[in-house]
């Protein structure tokens, strides 16, 4: 076997080793997969410019998020049913984040509960030695009390921040997942909503929608709210002093709002390409939010991220910091906590060169210069 040299070869030795079923839930898009393959194929045609002579004989990765600061910009984001990939699941990935200084969150249909995560990394943080920095991922259920109690669960189990998906209040529609009939294997359970599954809760994700999930019907709704609107985002604002994020945000009029009702950061993203098909790559929509943020608060962006050139040009187009999705599944696939060390180490590695060869030092340095300006889409402005 030739040895991993790269996210692409991790992606390739993870979909062998996959079933059709799993395979197809990780990979699988909105429709025809061009918003998801956009993701990629626009960051291919950016051109980055490098200067040189720079002593460049020590880059500096880290960087800081909320008072935070982390070894390198880039995160791992939220992805539902890690057990899928490998047994340990979330908790593998979240203890190879905590080992590597960065951000991990945790999808709200994880398999491994809040607590339990928090638990599966303490031995870590127990030396000093390592921090862990967990958000939780929040979807809004049609019973609140179970989405607003997750965010008490989080800040009590020490998770940092919350991210409010707002791109799904329906599944997209993934031809693959339906052709397959897709599945959430028996054995497996929402480590969250055990709780709740006590005949009380008649929305319960665990009452209901497990059992649809292991039945194909429906099987991403989970009683996700379609209501959800700007006016719950500022009840959650008003629930937790914890920082709240928006993941779903496209466009500099969303974005404008989103700063306007108190939201302390935002995520632009497509969900992967998984939500609605032929919406921009997520690199074509970033110039826009960040020139409408204006530093206000910070701006990250997901999708397609796979080589340290990718994280490079996000950060030059002005994110703070960006979220692998996909990369984590393939980590973890490959070899559980090993695996996810892996594709960080590979990330990081190819981005401290980048850096280096472009004749950035720090994070900072890191800016729209150092792109082909005819290569960044002025979007629909
Ligand atoms: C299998 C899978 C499950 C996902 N589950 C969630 C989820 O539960 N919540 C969420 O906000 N995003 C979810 N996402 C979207 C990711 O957070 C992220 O936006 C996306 O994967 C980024 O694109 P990338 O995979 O190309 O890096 C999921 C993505 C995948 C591939
Ligand atoms: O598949 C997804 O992208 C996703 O976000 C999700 C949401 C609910 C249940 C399972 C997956």
């Amino acid at each position: 076997m030739q040895r991993i040299s790269c996210l692409a070869d991790l992606e390739r030795e993870a979909v062998d080793k996959l079933d059709l079923n799993t395979r197809t839930f990780f990979q699988s898009g909105a429709m025809d997969l061009l918003t998801r393959d956009d993701n990629r194929e626009a960051y291919n045609r950016i051109r980055i410019i490098p200067r040189m002579l720079r002593d460049v004989s020590k880059i500096d990765t880290s960087l800081s998020i909320f008072g935070q600061t982390f070894k390198s910009p880039v995160f791992l984001a939220a992805s539902a049913n890690q057990r899928m990939a490998h047994t340990d699941g979330e908790i593998a990935a979240s203890r190879s984040a905590c080992k590597h200084g960065v951000l991990h969150v945790l999808s709200s249909i994880s398999n491994y509960s809040i607590e339990e995560v928090s638990k599966g990394v303490a031995d870590l943080t127990e030396s000093g030695e390592n921090t862990s920095v967990r958000w939780l991922q929040l979807y809004v259920f049609q019973d609140r009390h179970i989405s607003y109690d997750l965010v008490k669960r989080a800040e009590q189990a020490g998770y940092t921040g919350i991210v409010v998906t707002v791109d799904t209040p329906y599944a997209g529609r993934r031809l693959d997942n339906i052709r397959s009939t897709f599945r959430v294997p028996q054995h497996l359970s929402l480590g969250n909503f055990e709780k709740y599954a006590d005949g009380m809760h008649t929305h319960s994700p665990t009452a209901e929608s497990t059992r649809l999930a292991h039945q194909n019907v429906n099987y991403t709704n989970y009683q996700i709210d379609p209501s959800l609107n700007w006016n719950d985002i500022k009840e959650i604002k008003k629930l937790t002093k914890l920082p709240v994020l928006l993941k779903g945000i496209l466009t500099h009029e969303d974005a404008a709002i989103a700063v306007d009702v108190g939201v302390d950061g935002i995520i632009v993203s497509n969900h992967g390409g998984r939500q609605l098909d032929t919406v921009p790559a997520t690199i074509v929509a970033l110039p826009e939010v960040v020139d409408a943020v204006k530093k206000r608060i910070p701006v990250f962006v997901d999708g397609g991220i796979l080589r340290g050139t990718d994280v490079f040009k996000a950060l030059a187009v002005g994110a703070d910091a960006v979220f692998v999705g996909r990369p984590v599944l393939w980590g973890l696939t490959y070899d559980g906590e090993k695996g996810v060390d892996l594709m960080i180490d590979l990330i990081n590695e190819e981005l401290r060169l980048a850096m280096a060869l472009s004749g950035c030092i720090k994070i900072s340095d890191i800016n729209r210069s150092y792109l082909l300006k005819s290569d960044l889409y002025p979007s629909k402005l």
